[in-house]
């Protein structure tokens, strides 16, 4: 048995009156989101909505932040962001963090951590480089590659199986889809199916209601930093109203 403090029945990430500002403007205004284990949620908006705001203060990334996250049942309200990270609370942000300089191999072997296990005991999700391979096929390819020497869309990858390499509980996935072509939107959401498959959860930010049906169970929607909207992707996709004030479609 782990010594985690968290019961299963429990949300995996819940987040509660969370708010955040950039100097004196305050940019979230009590956000409270729950993920339970093996979900993947949509955190959904139009651009400057708050939703790279509202992962960046999960992660204890914004200097003013006030409100409560627990994970698997601990308070780390307070936690520095290293230590988040390496409890099993994965981010890839949008602007694809690859160190330029290192090949595709070596960016790998850095977010390297340890395998974790469940609260009963049975492993958590855990990857291997050959794994990640197998749901990047790109990345295969390209392993002596530096950083530098790549699209957008497979620094993208990259950052995403960087951050699988520490075999995190749930990923923060700050718009995967954004700005890359065609063919690796589709392989982004293959992925994303693939690590829900394997029991990793997921808060997805995204903007374009098609994908997010794709992959999410559940969405919440924000409008100037506020969830405006909560349901199922069933019932957003249904809701005109909703879909017409606060997405683009
Ligand atoms: N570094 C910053 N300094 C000041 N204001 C910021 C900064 N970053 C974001 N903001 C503001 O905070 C608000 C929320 O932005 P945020 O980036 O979280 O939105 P978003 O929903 O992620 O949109 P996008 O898709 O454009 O990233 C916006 O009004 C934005 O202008």
């Amino acid at each position: 048995m782990s010594n985690l403090p968290w019961n299963t029945s429990e949300p995996l990430l819940e987040v509660k009156g969370l708010q955040a500002w950039y100097a004196a403007a305050q940019a979230l205004f009590d956000v409270s989101l729950q993920i339970r284990q093996g979900e993947v949620v949509a955190l959904m908006g139009r651009n400057g909505a708050g939703k790279s705001t509202t992962m960046k203060t999960i992660m204890a990334m914004m200097s003013r932040r006030a409100g409560q996250v627990r994970f698997m049942g601990q308070d780390i309200s307070a936690w520095p962001t290293h230590d988040i990270a390496s409890s099993g609370l994965g981010f890839v942000p949008e602007d694809r963090r690859i160190f330029t300089a290192l090949t595709v191999s070596e960016n790998l072997l850095v977010g390297r951590q340890g395998a974790r296990a469940w609260p009963d005991g049975t492993p958590a999700p855990y990857w291997t480089v050959e794994q990640l391979f197998e749901l990047f096929p790109n990345l295969r390819d390209m392993q002596q590659r530096l950083g530098s020497q790549m699209s957008g869309g497979e620094q993208q990858m990259l950052t995403v199986a960087r951050s699988l390499m520490g075999n995190p509980y749930l990923v923060l996935l700050d718009e995967p889809s954004e700005g890359v072509a065609p063919v690796i939107v589709e392989q982004m959401a293959h992925m994303i199916l693939e690590l829900k498959a394997r029991g990793v959860s997921i808060l997805l930010s995204e903007q374009n209601l098609h994908f997010a049906e794709l992959v999410c169970d559940r969405a919440y929607v924000l409008e100037k930093g506020v969830i405006q909207y909560e349901g199922t992707m069933a019932e957003l996709d249904a809701n005109e109203s909703v879909r017409r004030a606060y997405l683009s479609v």
